[in-house]
């Protein structure tokens, strides 16, 4: 089967609250909100790489005018690409009517994109083809303006068939599986209902509440519609990020805190984080509130968000990658039997940067300690040579390996991923003492471990270390995710691998039978959102032994090295992370049932040979 595309991930939204006129004035440009959008989608490009589309309406038409425009790119860098084929439009008005920046009514009137609300979208494609048909905005078009919807998001839907059913849509082949499409039929349909019933303007909080009581899963909306109306919305338990900024002159709305700082100049505590289970609504009037649309449900903010998927430059986030690497300090220590001087450190680019600082801080302050005890032992027993050498006792710290390709493999789509894994990175020579020192790396996640078997394992290897470690600091990554981050075959995850091959080895595979079993005898019954299984696969075995069994698969052959694998725990994951205790892919418990059927299915495909996705 082919792999439906179902992860789509990063989101901007601007509304201008002024006439273009005001922006011409204030800030020099009418093009004041679509460079903003720009900025804010180039500071979330770490969000999807595979695709990128804006959607813009624009107020108080003529009628007969066209008022919502959209634009797609799936090209390489696809962001330029949309931002240039808009600047080619503006050039080639302005080539025949050079004056006309000057008249901000005329430019409205002649670009397409020149308009009031506008909305951008980053897209993530890791399975399958990259076709731009599937990249958002999706638009509905419709004769009656207020019934025009367009809608773009971050998210995972785990009852897609269910919807299509509800609103009796046979989506085409392009769009069955997708979630956006499933969402934006139903979410049309009560649009429509609404705009029947009306007397005055839409009701867009009666609308969101009917509508996204039916979806079951993770995320972070955005919709304009025909009325000049437009919303942004997050799910009940607050899985998907969603924030927002607002001032007299805008209302912001992104997947990161960060891009909108960046983009607006604004402070940490001016930015507010959009609570689970609310929504922005901006009327057609500029007006705007926050409404409950569906009662929080406990709060599982995704971690994943935290330890990869963002970008590290947010001032939580940061902290939080810090915490995680010096939560390991201990256990590596421990590890390398407190042997500081044999043992160099390094961090596999370009996310785990910021725990591998948060690593060697706890190194360090270990080490400080060490000094302070030893030299306070030595009461007046000292002289400036044995000071100097103890003072200048370092945690030994090299930048081993390089990343070449400024790209993120893990979201780059299966079929190309091993052979890029291969290429993208290198090594420096002339680091380590062969056959001396033990080298020690972080990553910051490891999930199918093709980066590490393919690529990172050899290279170091090359070096002459006697042993390498490799340290995660993300848990075990043991089950689907299906809320987001697309992570969706059993067997592609190295810690499921490990569970296997400790099976197999130890002759228990009527755990795998037994397993598969309860899975059918669930599926017979309709429940299969009532447990996860697949948790029993893992309970025979300590997570130490799935990280040594970890470590004999992603070592290729003909290593000299010894490697081991050491990963976050649980609960350090959750003391560094405080706010975002999402942790189903770690831990299996899924924060919504539709999780338990997803990761039931991905079992049963995989002892059913199928490759394909449990959603
Ligand atoms: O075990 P695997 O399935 O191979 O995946 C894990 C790797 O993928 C990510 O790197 P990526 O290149 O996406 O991003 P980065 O440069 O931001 O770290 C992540 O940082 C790990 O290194």
């Amino acid at each position: 089967m082919s792999d439906a595309i179902k992860h789509e991930c990063g989101l901007a939204f601007i509304r201008l609250r002024k006439p273009f006129s005001y922006y011409q004035q204030q800030y020099g440009s009418v093009f004041y909100g679509l460079n903003k959008l720009y900025l804010l989608m180039e500071k979330q490009h770490n969000r999807g790489q595979d695709g990128a589309g804006v959607a813009t309406v624009k107020l108080h038409t003529e009628p007969g005018v066209p008022f919502m425009h959209r634009i797609r790119s799936s090209q390489p860098q696809p962001i330029g690409d949309v931002f240039g084929r808009i600047r080619d439009e503006i050039a080639e008005i302005e080539k025949y009517q050079p004056e006309i920046t000057k008249y901000p009514g005329l430019m409205k009137g002649h670009l397409r994109f020149l308009g009031e609300l506008l909305m951008g979208h980053l897209r993530y494609a890791t399975q399958g083809k990259n076709n731009v048909e599937l990249c958002h905005p999706f638009v509905r078009y419709n004769t009656i303006p207020a019934r025009n919807l367009t809608m773009a998001g971050n998210f995972n839907l785990v009852n897609v068939e269910e919807l299509f059913n509800f609103v009796k849509v046979q989506p085409g082949e392009t769009h069955k599986n997708s979630d956006l499409a499933a969402m934006l039929e139903v979410v049309h349909h009560f649009l429509a209902k609404e705009d029947e019933q009306r007397q005055n303007g839409l009701d867009v909080k009666a609308i969101l509440q009917q509508a996204f009581s039916m979806f079951d899963g993770g995320y972070h909306v955005c919709g304009l519609i025909g009325s000049g109306d437009a919303f942004v919305i997050r799910d009940p338990h607050g899985i998907r990020p969603s924030y927002y900024y607002v001032n007299e002159d805008v209302i912001v709305a992104a997947s990161e805190r960060a891009a909108i700082r960046t983009a607006f100049n604004v402070g940490e505590n001016e930015v507010m984080e959009l609570m689970p289970g609310t929504a922005l609504i901006v009327k057609e009037n500029g007006e705007y509130s926050i409404e409950e649309i569906i009662p929080a449900k406990e709060r599982r903010a995704c971690s994943f968000e935290r330890i990869y998927f963002s970008r590290g430059n947010d001032e939580k986030i940061y902290k939080e990658r810090h915490a995680l690497g010096y939560h390991l300090s201990e256990t590596v220590l421990k590890a390398i039997d407190n042997d500081l001087r044999n043992t160099i450190f390094s961090f596999i680019p370009n996310t785990a940067e910021v725990a591998f600082y948060g690593l060697i801080k706890g190194l360090e302050d270990y080490l400080n300690k060490i000094k302070v005890e030893r030299i306070m032992s030595w009461g007046k027993d000292f002289d400036e040579e044995k000071l100097t050498e103890m003072v200048n006792r370092r945690v030994r710290i090299d930048k081993i390996a390089i990343k070449d390709v400024k790209m993120r493999t893990f979201i780059t789509e299966d079929s190309s991923r091993n052979e890029m894994v291969q290429h993208v990175y290198d090594i420096t020579y002339g680091t380590v003492k062969p056959g001396t020192d033990t080298l020690v790396v972080i990553d910051d996640s490891i999930v199918r471990g093709t980066t590490l078997r393919e690529s990172i394992i050899k290279m170091l290897d090359r070096l002459g270390p006697k042993r390498i470690i490799v340290m995660s600091s993300a848990p075990q990554i043991r089950y689907p995710d299906c809320y987001g981050i697309d992570m969706s075959k059993m067997g592609e995850f190295v810690a499921f691998q490990a569970a296997i091959a400790l099976i197999r080895e130890q002759g228990k595979e009527y755990i795998l039978q037994e397993a598969y079993g309860l899975c059918k005898e669930l599926e017979r019954t309709n429940t299969l959102n009532a447990q996860n299984v697949v948790k029993n696969i893992y309970k025979p075995f300590t997570p130490e032994e799935i990280s040594a069994k970890i470590a004999q698969i992603i070592t290729p052959a003909g290593i000299n090295a010894q490697v081991e694998v050491i990963y976050q725990n649980i609960e350090s994951l959750h003391a560094s992370c405080p706010s975002n205790l999402g942790d189903w892919y770690f831990t299996g418990n899924y924060p919504t049932p539709g999780g338990n059927r997803v990761v039931n299915k991905a079992f049963m495909n995989y002892m059913e040979g199928k490759n394909e996705r449990g959603y």
